[in-house]
């Protein structure tokens, strides 16, 4: 391992840049040292509550802390690389950012060329990439920072991962994540409102979740509106005993409306073959999901029709409201830390990770760990599943289907789901920060 690139600086035992590295150990106490520390920051992927703050607090911290003049923004993710501008960003260029929503860089899906990505930092001199965005995001970053060792640049690459859902393997919680949640809530509550306001009036809310319901799960616990929560992992069916449709007529003659919640990527296995398009993608290869709210929806009226019950549904779909505001106070000062981490770590001479907390505790996570993990995705047969139907008193669904094999560690425990046991599953992944190797230091 060659140090060249770092200037030893023993840090003061007791400053609070001390206490934070002595953690990891001695090989903390070494400071990013080049000629002069040339940054540039990058958003990819969907938009995510906090992008800006996150930017803001990567120049501020470089700036005040490391005294780093040099910061570019590269404008419109990966491809802003070699086919647009660059924004110098400067402590008073970002001064008020974070109370924005979105991200004052752009961003886009696909266009990733290495090799000229690679050529452009290069070009431009740049020897430090902080790198924001989600799996797609870091799989490029990973292949960036390969290519970057491969050419022998003392270039260090750090990741912030980013994901509204929350799916992010290894990392206890992703930043805009509290802020969707919230924001969720208005739907919820907007939805609720309308249900209550018409006979047998149902509000059907659509929640972003690819492939993980954590959004939709920690709105509805949050809300207390809900009736029915349905998510990815939590196969459902309609028709027949202990299936939606029964629920929805349980529900309508209790309490005169309901509320529905389901996640983009719920019930795809539902809609219908003509709507559905398997082999469409987005610009990043990502699998373009049918709108499973619209088709529940109809699927509803028609059932309720065929029934001749009148209800009135509304379908509410708050998606890009909520990808859009700019990130809450609890946000704010987590993307505040995650920033501040990733740049110490950078400062520190580490490269090649991602930054993020793992059981409360601040990490530099070695890409090639975090992209062999599977998507972090509810675990229904976990505690928080459980407390969720306790709360809505919904139907669990099992009696259809089995509980979807999970291909992590099962630990035999007991819980209780709408009355009945079931053989619970908990997530054994590797949340012990111990057990992180540690990032590579730039050759
Ligand atoms: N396997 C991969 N290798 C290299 N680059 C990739 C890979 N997958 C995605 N990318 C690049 O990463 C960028 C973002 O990817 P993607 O659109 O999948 O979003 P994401 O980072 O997963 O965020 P989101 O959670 O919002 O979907 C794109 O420019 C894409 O080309
Ligand atoms: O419409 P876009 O911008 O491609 O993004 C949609 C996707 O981005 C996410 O918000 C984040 O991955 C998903 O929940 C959603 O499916």
């Amino acid at each position: 391992m060659d140090d060249t690139v770092a200037q030893k600086i023993v840090v003061e035992k007791n400053s609070p840049r001390g206490t934070h590295f002595r953690r990891a150990g001695p090989r903390q106490k070494v400071y990013f040292e080049s000629e002069e520390v040339h940054a540039c920051i990058v958003t990819c992927g969907g938009l995510c509550p906090g992008l800006n703050t996150v930017i803001r607090e990567i120049v501020c911290g470089l700036y005040h802390m490391y005294g780093v003049h040099k910061v570019l923004g590269i404008e419109g993710g990966y491809r802003g690389f070699y086919a647009r501008n660059t924004i110098p960003l400067t402590p008073k260029v970002v001064n008020d950012i974070h109370k924005r929503g979105g991200t004052i860089l752009g961003t886009s899906r696909g266009g990733q060329d290495t090799s000229k990505i690679v050529d452009s930092i290069q070009d431009r001199g740049i020897n430090q990439v902080y790198i924001i965005g989600g799996d797609g995001t870091q799989k490029g970053a990973s292949v960036i920072f390969e290519e970057i060792r491969r050419r022998g640049l003392k270039v260090a690459v750090a990741g912030i991962p980013k994901t509204i859902d929350n799916d992010i393997p290894i990392i206890d919680k992703s930043f805009g994540f509290d802020t969707a949640v919230e924001e969720a809530q208005r739907a919820i509550s907007a939805g609720h409102i309308e249900s209550e306001s018409f006979e047998n009036g149902i509000g059907l809310v659509k929640l972003m979740g690819r492939y993980s319901g954590f959004i939709a799960m920690y709105a509805t616990l949050a809300s207390r509106d809900v009736d029915c929560c349905l998510i990815p992992e939590s196969p459902f069916y309609l028709e027949g005993p202990g299936g939606l449709f029964e629920f929805i007529e349980k529900r309508l003659k209790e309490n005169g409306h309901m509320v529905i919640v389901i996640a983009e990527g719920a019930g795809q296995e539902l809609v219908s073959e003509s709507l559905r398009t398997t082999d469409q993608q987005d610009a990043s290869g990502n699998k373009l999901l049918q709108d499973v709210g619209l088709c529940i929806s109809q699927k509803i009226k028609d059932h309720f029709k065929r029934k001749k019950m009148v209800i009135n549904l509304k379908y509410i779909d708050p998606t890009y409201m909520i990808r859009a505001v700019p990130s809450n106070a609890s946000d704010n000062v987590y993307c505040t830390l995650l920033a501040q981490s990733v740049i110490h770590g950078t400062m520190a001479g580490y490269t090649g990770f991602i930054g993020g907390p793992v059981n409360g505790r601040h990490a530099y996570i070695p890409f090639h760990r975090v992209l062999v993990e599977k998507q972090n995705k509810v675990v229904i047969t976990d505690r928080m599943w459980a407390r969720l139907l306790s709360s809505t008193h919904q139907p669990s669904f099992m009696d259809h289907k089995d509980v979807m094999e999970d291909d992590t560690e099962k630990v035999g425990q007991t819980l209780q789901v709408n009355g009945k046991s079931h053989l619970g599953t908990t997530t054994a992944k590797a949340r012990d920060t111990e057990s992180i190797e540690e990032p590579s230091k730039p050759i």
